[in-house]
């Protein structure tokens, strides 16, 4: 039995040598039941910092916690065999020092058993990313629109969409590149950029808003399943569950109001003597 592989789990090694081939999938998840639906069909599962919006309603990505990622983490693991699972560092987590992003990138490994973390910011963060990567945390990076820093953005809008704004977004993936980084998300750029970004760097890049250049694609997964109200303009409904689940409880509602439901064989009887 080979000691390297004894899971046939993806790794981000793997996911590395994949620069310029077939397009890696990835999607977010953060339960475990809908992990293990989708985890044949992907490459890469994200356990995004979005989960504090999608799940728990809030208006930003800032108040996420270490704990809450470590916890959803955990689920997703639990439900996965296959994909590659990255959890995202949280806003105030890694900014500090390399020796913080160490300590909690470390405390993300062990207690989730996941494959890489992933954190926002270029050339800021490319230190850190080399920090990581010397000491055994396999880093996916992330730059363009960076939503943990939608305080000093002002909004979550389209970056690099006048060629004048270009420059610092291809320093930033080309830093987080040299520094060590496996992947690159690029959020929300405008197509050229995109383009050449991917055309020039030696890891992949996965797109979220930055056209079909890119190496790969990620979306939210509720988002592209039609259960998230409000959606980026990026984001393509691929299902209507929405619909299908105020389907079923209106069809719920009706059967327990007209005593449907339960019916006889949702009932208990007594045991036979
Ligand atoms: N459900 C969900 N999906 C996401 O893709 C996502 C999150 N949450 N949370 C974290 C970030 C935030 N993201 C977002 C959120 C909104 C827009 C958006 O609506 N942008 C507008 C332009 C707004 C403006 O220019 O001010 C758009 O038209 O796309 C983009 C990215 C992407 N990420
Ligand atoms: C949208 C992806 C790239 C992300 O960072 C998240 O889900 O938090
Ligand atoms: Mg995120």
């Amino acid at each position: 039995m080979s000691v390297q592989n004894q899971s046939q789990r993806v790794t981000a090694p793997q996911i590395r040598l994949r620069k310029g081939g077939e397009p890696i999938v990835v999607l977010t998840s953060y339960h475990t039941h809908t992990t293990r639906i989708i985890d044949p069909f992907v490459d890469c599962i994200l356990v995004g910092d979005s989960l504090g919006m999608v799940m728990h309603g809030m208006e930003t990505t800032l108040p996420v916690t270490l704990e809450m990622m470590i916890l959803q983490g955990r689920a997703v693991m639990r439900g996965s065999s296959h994909a590659l699972v990255v959890v995202d560092m949280p806003f105030g987590s890694y900014e500090e020092s390399p020796q913080q992003a160490f300590r909690n990138a470390a405390r993300i490994l062990k207690e989730t058993r996941c494959g890489a973390i992933k954190l926002e910011g270029g050339e800021r963060m490319a230190e850190t990313i080399r920090f990581l990567t010397e000491r055994g945390v396999p880093v996916m990076a992330h730059v363009g629109l960076t939503p943990q820093s939608i305080m000093a953005l002002g909004s979550f809008k389209a970056q690099g969409r006048e060629e004048t704004d270009w420059a610092p977004i291809e320093r930033d993936a080309k830093l987080v590149a040299e520094a060590g980084a496996f992947a690159v998300v690029l959020e929300a750029i405008a197509e050229p950029l995109a383009a050449k970004i991917s055309a020039s760097i030696p890891i992949p890049t996965i797109g979220i808003g930055a056209s079909p250049a890119c190496d790969g694609q990620v979306l939210v997964l509720e988002d592209m399943l039609g259960l998230s109200d409000r959606v980026p303009k990026f984001v393509k409904r691929f299902g209507s569950l929405g619909d299908q689940i105020r389907e079923a409880v209106q069809g719920y509602a009706d059967a327990v109001r007209d005593r449907s439901f339960p019916a006889a064989e949702h009932t208990y009887g007594m045991k036979k003597k």
